[in-house]
């Protein structure tokens, strides 16, 4: 019989997830909910479900497997509605918010003995939003959390698993406290500081000059994700608020160490401090295709010349390559300048970077 799959919320997440699941199951059927019902129809439109849903309770009835993929506060909403819908026997019930203890809980208080919840959350993004920007290979390789009960049935868990063969990542069992330990400390801190960040340099104006403009290379690449959906990431956050205190806390007195060793003047600590934040990123594993997705840059020194942008996007173009973005991040009269271009993917990507090599220009990747 047919796999009826229910998305609810059908964004950037939720759209990547129905490709993906429809490049490894063809024989799906994928009905997508939103609230918006304009998402639903560009959702037809671009091929990513097969069906609006008339009203999310009477598309969950008819569904096997639901996946909740709103921000984390409507994901929590709707599990309640789910505890007041009928479901039919053996239903699996998994969301993708960023946070999983309230969702854990709400599940276990609605949903016990009525379905199998397994709550879930793939650690790949972008700061873009909505149903346009979804992708098939969005969560390739990336890690995929999923919330394993102590006595978790094995036969829910493969039949989610084989559903979701098609995104590509890797599987990783843990509890709802350590997950939220873990995000917290990898990606909602990280968000609190590049939003703060930008808050900082904007509070700091300098008469006259325009720092938007300045604060174009290093600023902008630490402070990516801070143009991400607000509403997701204040659902976020606020869900996760207590790993998030206690985080701040450490932050504060890391950050009043630092400013006794600049107040000393002590050269040598300065320079351990920036040595071994070195040691330890340089560590990090090379970036895979779709482990952190939503730009692929490849940065090309360039001179300043006034038909410089027109003959890189020639070569690029003319090869058939689509560019997503091209920025000047540095230029300096008479000297090289930086020529930023951003592409769908890592192969279009290292295809245009093999074409300007060989038209002598000097390219590096920002990892
Ligand atoms: N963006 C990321 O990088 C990322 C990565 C992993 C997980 N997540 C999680 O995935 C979920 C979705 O995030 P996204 O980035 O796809 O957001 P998005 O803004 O692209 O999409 C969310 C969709 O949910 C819909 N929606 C909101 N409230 C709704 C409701 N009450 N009923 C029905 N539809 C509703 C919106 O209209 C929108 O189409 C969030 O829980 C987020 O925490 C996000
Ligand atoms: O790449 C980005 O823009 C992201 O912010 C992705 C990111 C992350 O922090 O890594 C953001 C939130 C999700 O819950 C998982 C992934």
């Amino acid at each position: 019989m047919q796999t009826t799959v229910l998305i609810a919320g059908l964004g950037l997440i939720g759209g990547s997830i129905a490709e993906s699941i429809r490049s490894a199951h063809s024989d799906v059927k994928i009905i997508g909910f939103d609230q918006n019902k304009k998402t639903m129809e560009e959702g037809i439109r671009r091929h990513v479900i097969d069906e609006s849903a008339e009203s999310f309770p009477k598309s969950a009835s008819a569904a096997d497997i639901i996946i909740l993929a709103a921000p984390v506060s409507a994901i929590i909403a709707m599990i309640e509605e789910l505890g007041r819908t009928e479901l039919k026997p053996g239903t699996i019930v998994t969301d993708v918010g960023s946070t999983k203890r309230l969702i854990k809980l709400q599940a276990d208080y609605y949903l016990k003995g009525r379905c199998h919840f397994i709550g879930g959350h793939p650690m790949a993004g972008s700061h873009k939003s909505g149903v346009s920007a979804a992708r098939a290979n969005l969560f390739e390789n990336a890690y995929y959390f999923l919330i394993a009960e102590k006595d978790q049935e094995s036969a829910p868990m493969q039949k989610l698993e084989n559903l979701l063969s098609g995104t590509h990542a890797k599987f990783f069992r843990v509890t709802p406290e350590i997950h939220d330990q873990i995000v917290g400390l990898i990606s909602h801190f990280p968000h609190l500081i590049a939003s703060a960040l930008v808050h900082h340099l904007e509070n700091h104006p300098i008469q006259g000059i325009n720092l938007r403009l300045l604060a174009a290379g290093g600023f902008r690449d630490i402070t990516r994700i801070a143009s991400s959906d607000p509403t997701m990431w204040t659902d976020t956050v606020i869900s996760n608020r207590d790993d998030l205190l206690d985080l701040l806390d450490e932050w504060t007195r890391s950050m009043e160490q630092l400013k006794n060793l600049l107040m000393e003047g002590n050269r040598p600590s300065i320079h351990d401090f920036f040595r071994k934040a070195k040691l330890f990123r340089d560590g990090f594993p090379k970036k895979e295709k779709g482990a952190i997705p939503g730009y692929y840059d490849l940065f090309i020194d360039v001179p300043d010349k006034p038909d410089t942008i027109s003959t890189v996007t020639g070569y690029v173009g003319g090869a058939g390559i689509n560019l997503t973005n091209i920025e000047i991040i540095e230029a300096r009269e008479n000297i090289m300048g930086v020529m930023r271009l951003t592409f769908q993917d890592a192969d279009q990507r290292d295809k245009a970077r093999a074409i300007l090599q060989q038209k002598g220009y000097h390219t590096y990747l920002n990892d």
